[in-house]
């Protein structure tokens, strides 16, 4: 396959899925990532540099990741030229090589081109987004026990208001909606329709048990003893109360959980541990209070789109904030990993800001791949990094007596702590 502008390592070769999902990942894969906007110039490089050192330190020469350069976003149009904010080539890369990471791309407020994140989300089915949130010792947090706090979020990344269906106030397209609303649907509560924008929000029943399905494998694979479905059921009745019902009703017949008390809540055994499992709901709003007030009761959650991005980067900040918290974005066998944060525009090129959320993201992408002896030394490293005091500027605000590195400088310090 010849790409225009992406330039395929030599030394490398790909990683293949198997029609079971399963991985061929070979001692040398071509791994596919984007810089990002913003910040992505201080940190992809610092990311490769930590992932270099721990799967050198790992596998002694082994095994060695043979990075290739794709772009999205400003990068690519000064690569492609124009308004190739997108390309094609980066799309199929992205497809074929299976496995990838990319940083933070820049999305304009009110108008402009629509997100590139949620485009390559959508364009190539990545269904889930699972975004871990732990604590590491030493990390500045609000909370008195932020060791308390340990979930992993599943949000649904394919459908949701993300969709992008809306329309401007007084565009024609709004006017012909609000019209077929107002005098075909009998609908009698727009306050004002002269002026309102409209936006769709689809949620569909494939769609979500799609997403709970992965979430409730994963808390048997990992022996978690709760799935939450947060949602916003009792106002959006047919979109996120559906999503609930339809948590339950997967978790039924395809898990064979069995309800509590009348339900809705469900409890199934760990097929894998004999564990007990509860199933739960909760509203979005109480869900907010409560991982502030009793995080512990919280383990997995499953929920969607738009409460996912919310939640997100209020777990975040619970546990030290999106300088450390990382994401995947998967299908079956796509997988694209990213920080949770965007591309904090004031802090970019300037190398201060904390790189541990996309060095976090490709661990989890080593993880995924197999190669744990890396992602643990990366682990090793990060914590270690972490409690030495020497730390990022995020870090070193908040928590007294610690010194203030640069976003590179703590990247060399991670990789010092691995063990
Ligand atoms: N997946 C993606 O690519 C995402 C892209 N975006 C896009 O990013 C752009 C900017 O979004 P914005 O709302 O400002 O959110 P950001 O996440 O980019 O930044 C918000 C604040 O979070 C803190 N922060 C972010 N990253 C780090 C880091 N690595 N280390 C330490 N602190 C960090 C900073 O806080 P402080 O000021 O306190 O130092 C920063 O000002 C928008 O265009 C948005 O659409 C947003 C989220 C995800
Ligand atoms: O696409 C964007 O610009 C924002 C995405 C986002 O906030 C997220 O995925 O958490
Ligand atoms: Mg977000």
């Amino acid at each position: 396959m010849g790409f225009e502008h992406i330039k395929i390592p030599e030394q490398g070769t790909r990683i293949t899925a198997n029609a079971d999902f399963s991985l061929n990942v070979p001692d040398n894969p071509i791994i596919p990532y984007i810089e990002g906007d913003g910040i992505g110039v201080d940190i992809s490089p610092v990311m490769i540099k930590v992932v270099d050192a721990a799967v050198e330190k790992a596998y002694g020469g082994k095994k060695r990741i043979a990075w290739m350069e794709v772009y999205a976003g400003e990068k690519a149009t000064h690569v492609y030229g124009g308004d190739h904010w997108l390309p094609t080539e980066t799309m199929e890369a992205i497809r074929d090589y299976v496995v990838s990471i990319k940083g933070p791309l820049t999305t304009p407020v009110g108008g402009g081109i629509r997100s590139l994140n949620v485009a390559l989300r959508q364009e190539l089915d990545l269904y889930v987004c699972q975004r871990p949130i732990r604590y590491f010792t030493g990390v500045p947090s609000p909370l008195k026990t932020p060791e308390r706090t340990d979930m992993v979020i599943f949000r649904e990344n394919s459908e949701d208001i993300y969709a992008g269906i809306e329309w401007a106030a007084e565009s024609p397209e709004a006017k012909q909606v609000i019209d077929f609303l107002l005098n075909t649907m009998g609908v009698t509560k727009i306050r004002f329709p002269e002026s309102s924008g409209i936006g769709v929000k689809p949620v569909s029943r494939d769609g979500t048990q799609r997403l709970v399905r992965k979430a409730i494998q994963y808390a048997i694979d990992n022996d978690r003893d709760s799935v939450t479905l947060v949602h916003k059921g009792n106002i959006m009745k047919f979109t996120e109360g559906a999503f609930k019902n339809w948590g339950y009703e997967l978790a039924i017949e395809e898990f064979g959980a069995t309800e509590l008390d009348g339900g809705p809540w469900c409890t199934l055994k760990n097929p894998k541990t004999g564990r007990d499992m509860i199933i739960k709901d909760v509203i979005a709003d109480n869900f907010l209070q409560q991982i502030l007030l009793r995080p512990q009761d919280y383990s997995v959650i499953a929920t969607l789109n738009l409460n996912g991005d919310y939640i997100s980067d209020a777990l975040a900040a619970q546990v030290g904030g999106i300088g450390i918290a990382p994401g995947a974005n998967l299908s079956d066998t796509v997988a694209m990993f990213e920080a949770t944060h965007g591309t904090a525009p004031k802090y970019a090129g300037l190398d201060r800001v904390n790189p541990g959320s996309i060095i976090l993201s490709a661990e989890m992408m080593l993880r995924h791949m197999g190669w744990t002896e890396a992602a643990d030394l990366i682990i090793t490293g990060l914590s270690g990094a972490i409690s030495s005091g020497r730390v990022t500027y995020d870090f070193a605000r908040a928590v007294e007596g610690t010194t203030e590195l640069s976003c590179s400088d703590f990247g060399d310090n991670i990789i010092d702590h691995m063990a």
